[in-house]
């Protein structure tokens, strides 16, 4: 639908209607000062009642109101629509370091986890930057990445609000001296979120749970530390962001409960790919990309044996962040500190 459609639809039906199909309409409606209003009149009747100096504090008349609602729906459908459209990604194969073609085509559907493991160098972020940038045979590697088995249009691929890819990268600079409340709660309003205050607060408890040291809603987003940044772009960007497509970079670095972190995310019916050196990682993918020297060799899918050694894993990892947090808390390492695994 056309904003001229919009414009018929909320001249003609009761804003009750439209108010139960676009819930975030009635904070716009609220912004200019139209709450409680009867809700089996349309808006132009509801106008046709309000005085017109009050609707002149907001630089706006009575057309203009309904002109600039109706956009405010379109958008708003627009923004759902995006979302829901996204049933796979496809990466098709470029060329390695060497110039030799790589031969590979995945397609990752939602709910799904796959790692991209390989040694340092060998090209892990470039093919998440490759995906981040929907490349179509542009960048170094000549990839093609498609959105729903086509090559996406040129404004999905360069669009800023509504972006398919949210990337968590190893570094995350906060350029904004402002509280994680008011963070938070900037980016529930940017994204349109219904019920924006239940949102906010669910997004600061669950970056709370992965923080190592706790923060609160108070602190200064500049003042957190790595992993606290992190945990809290984790949380928004699993609860906040509308992007169908999760990049992580190397989330190990991140000192957060990682296993947590990607059960969240996943957990959102996302499509996550991560680069990781991180065992416990790899495995917890449904697949894993293997690349060697700029190209993909292999992908695997993660095997019900594989499956069933993650809680060994799970305890060398979690024997290792006790020593760790031995050593934090200034103890002398025994050892009694080192399990035995025992062979078999
Ligand atoms: N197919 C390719 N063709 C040309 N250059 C490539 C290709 N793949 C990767 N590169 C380049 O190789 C360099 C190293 O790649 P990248 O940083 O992605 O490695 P990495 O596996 O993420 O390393 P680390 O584990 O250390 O983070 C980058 O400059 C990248 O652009």
């Amino acid at each position: 639908m056309k904003a001229f459609d919009y414009v018929a639809e909320v001249s003609s039906v009761p804003i009750g209607d439209i108010l139960r199909r676009y819930p975030l309409a009635v904070d716009y409606l609220a912004n200019i000062r139209l709450v409680g209003v009867d809700e089996t009149k349309t808006l132009p009747e509801i106008l046709e009642n309000v005085d017109e100096d009050m609707l002149e504090e907001f630089g706006l008349d009575r057309e203009e109101v309904i002109f600039h609602f109706s956009a405010f729906l379109e958008a708003f459908s627009r923004m759902e629509e995006s979302i829901e459209t996204i049933s796979s990604i496809t990466i098709l194969g470029g060329r390695d370091k060497t110039g030799r073609p790589e031969m590979l085509e995945l397609t990752v559907t939602p709910g799904e986890v796959v790692s991209i493991v390989g040694p340092t160098g060998s090209g892990k972020s470039r093919l998440l930057e490759d995906i981040e940038c929907l490349a179509q045979r542009d960048t170094p590697t000549a990839r093609q990445i498609l959105i729903n088995g086509s090559a996406p249009d040129l404004d999905k691929r360069f669009s800023t609000g509504g972006k398919l890819v949210a990337q968590l990268s190893q570094n995350m600079n906060f350029v904004m001296d402002l509280t994680v409340q008011e963070f938070l709660e900037m980016h529930a309003k940017s994204r349109m979120i219904p019920g924006s205050a239940a949102v906010v607060e669910k997004c600061f408890a669950v970056a709370n749970s992965l923080a190592g040291e706790k923060f609160t809603l108070d602190t200064k987003v500049t003042q957190l530390s790595g992993g606290q940044s992190r945990s809290l772009m984790i949380a928004d960007t699993a609860l906040l962001s509308s992007s169908p497509i999760i990049l992580i970079d190397e989330l190990e670095n991140a000192g957060i409960d990682r296993r947590e972190a990607i059960e969240i995310l996943v957990g959102n019916e996302k499509i996550v790919l991560m680069s990781t050196h991180d065992p416990l990682l790899a495995l917890r993918a449904d697949k894993r990309i293997v690349i060697r020297n700029g190209g993909v060799t292999k992908v695997i899918e993660t095997t019900a044996e594989e499956e069933q050694t993650l809680h060994k894993i799970e305890a060398i990892d979690s024997a290792l962040l006790n020593i760790r947090n031995q050593l934090r808390r200034g103890a002398i390492v025994t050892n009694e500190s080192i399990p035995e695994f025992q062979e078999k």
